[in-house]
């Protein structure tokens, strides 16, 4: 891949490429102009560049998508020629070349993982899911509950909703049940994540960038992505093989895997095919989802407002005797439109997941060649005041009519409906959204139900301030580390709150 791309790049030295960022350096490219939040800068340069521009990043060739008008034109309309991926060599080989289908280019194989995967996620399947979305949430409270009694210094969420979303994940992927968060399955799975990190991490990227480094001792990362590879695959084909075992005896419950077990659809995997399309369902659906959380409560904490809307909405619609359950989040328009918002607000990938060219094209007159990989700035959509008003305030009520338009019509009317792209559109849009969305809001509607978020005080009574500015890159951006206090909303609702955690 990193051969394509340095051809793609060389190909196009008199041909009328989108503009160029300048300041390009030799064998750099613009790579040290793009400081700590490229999305950020990306969106200053489009101010400048307009919305498609090029960018050089050592021997890459970057052209960069900025607002909604070419991210429809060429990700959705001409989708057939910019939905693969073009990974460097040492993602490949942590993927297993392609199966890992997210990183894949777009073959066969990844439309055959894809459907089977499209399939077993759909929203009748969601539903059957819900049952382990139930019970982890109970986990989850249950464990807020007991840290909020311990605490008096206020409550680090993140591990929490690690817990949450990682052992629903495990759950609903393989059929394995996780009761408790020093669980090894998750600390095994969270390895596995954390690792692929370092193996394809910034150290990965600069073999990409500078190709003739792959034949330097910082090529050295060969060798720990196939011993990655072998543990990985080690540890998914055991799972694979308990869901069977499972549902050989009789004691399963629906699960991704046993649905993809049981499917014709799915004939034809082999058992390392499966394993990898479970494994792709964890490392795809935990992280986002816990950090989604993650942002949304420290935003929440700085807009006690938006708390008390969602408070009188849920008080009207569940009242104070029962939590909300799946049967309430249609009737929850406020709370749906919070969750839109804070995708929009702070989406966990601004950079999506990077796409790439399959042949060349021409678009607004300019040349885009094949073997391009095409970044979607999620940062500069999101934060168009064109489409949204002080982008830089979060207000949900934003998307309020066309929430309830969606909820009682089960679609968007028109595309400017759509409240925000941190799903990703086209052939490669993420595939998990209903079941982030019903993760998401099943948490946090039973955690709002029952608790307040408010600053911690310091030793002076003074408030703690949450930085909701700041970044944390990873997979996917995170807030800084952050602590909050958990009020009970209605001591009153305590005995409720307290069955209701005892049957889990
Ligand atoms: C808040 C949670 C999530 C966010 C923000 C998110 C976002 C995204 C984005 C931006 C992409 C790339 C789209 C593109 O290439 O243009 C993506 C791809 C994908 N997501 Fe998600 N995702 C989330 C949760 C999930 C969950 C829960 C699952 C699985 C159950 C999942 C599975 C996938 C897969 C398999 C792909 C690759 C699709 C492909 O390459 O064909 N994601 N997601």
């Amino acid at each position: 891949a990193p051969f394509l791309v340095t051809r793609a790049a060389k190909r196009t030295e008199n041909c009328n490429l989108p503009p160029s960022i300048p300041g390009s350096l030799p064998l750099l490219g613009n790579l040290l102009q793009l400081g700590t939040s490229p999305h950020k800068r990306f969106t200053e340069w489009s101010k400048t560049f307009g919305p498609i521009f090029t960018f050089r990043a050592g021997a890459c060739l970057w052209v960069v998508l900025n607002d909604l008008d070419t991210m429809k034109d060429l990700i959705i309309t001409r989708g057939a020629k910019y939905s693969s991926r073009n990974m460097n060599e040492i993602i490949q080989i942590a993927t297993g070349d392609g199966r890992v289908f997210a990183a894949g280019p777009n073959d066969a194989r990844w439309k055959k993982f894809r459907r089977v995967a499209t399939l077993a996620l759909t929203k009748a399947k969601v539903n059957e899911y819900q049952a382990i979305i139930d019970l982890q949430s109970k986990r989850f409270l249950k464990l807020l509950h007991d840290a909020h009694q311990r605490s008096t210094k206020g409550i680090e969420l993140k591990e929490y909703f690690t817990f949450y979303t990682l052992s629903t994940i495990v759950s609903i992927a393989f059929g394995k049940q996780i009761t408790n968060i020093d669980d090894p399955e998750l600390q095994e799975q969270q390895f596995i994540m954390d690792r692929f990190m370092q193996i394809a991490g910034v150290g990965s990227q600069i073999l990409e960038f500078f190709p003739f480094l792959k034949y330097t001792p910082f090529n050295q990362d060969i060798g720990s992505a196939y011993e990655f590879r072998a543990h990985v695959e080690a540890s998914w084909c055991r799972l694979v093989n308990e869901t069977r075992l499972h549902l050989v005896t009789g004691q399963w419950h629906p699960s991704f895997m046993s649905n993809l077990l049981q499917s014709p659809e799915a004939e034809g995997l082999s058992d390392l095919d499966l394993a990898y399309l479970g494994g792709l369902i964890v490392g795809a659906g935990f992280e986002s989802t816990a950090l989604s959380m993650e942002w949304l409560c420290a935003v929440l904490v700085n807009y006690p407002w938006v708390q008390e809307r969602i408070f009188q909405e849920l008080d009207a619609v569940v009242g104070r005797d029962r939590l909300p359950e799946l049967a309430d989040f249609d009737k929850l328009p406020y709370l749906q439109s919070t969750m839109h918002e804070i995708w929009r607000f702070r989406t966990p990938g601004w950079l999506a997941i990077p796409h790439c060219t399959t042949e060349d094209d021409e678009y607004r007159g300019y040349f885009i060649p094949k073997g391009t990989t095409v970044l979607i700035n999620l940062h500069a959509i999101h934060m168009d005041p064109d489409t949204y008003a002080e982008p830089e305030v979060f207000m949900p009520e934003r998307h309020l009519e066309a929430v309830t338009a969606f909820l009682e019509h089960g679609q968007h009317i028109a595309f400017g409906d759509v409240p925000h792209w941190a799903f990703g559109s086209g052939r490669r849009a993420c595939i998990g959204q209903l079941l982030a969305e019903r993760e998401v809001l099943t948490g946090i509607s039973r955690f709002l139900w029952a608790f307040r978020l408010e600053h911690v005080n310091d030793a002076n009574g003074a408030n703690t301030p949450i930085d909701i500015d700041s970044t944390i890159f990873g997979l996917a951006s995170a807030p800084k580390p952050y602590r909050v206090a958990l009020v009970l909303r209605d001591p009153s609702s305590l005995s409720v709150l307290e069955a209701f955690c005892d049957t889990a």
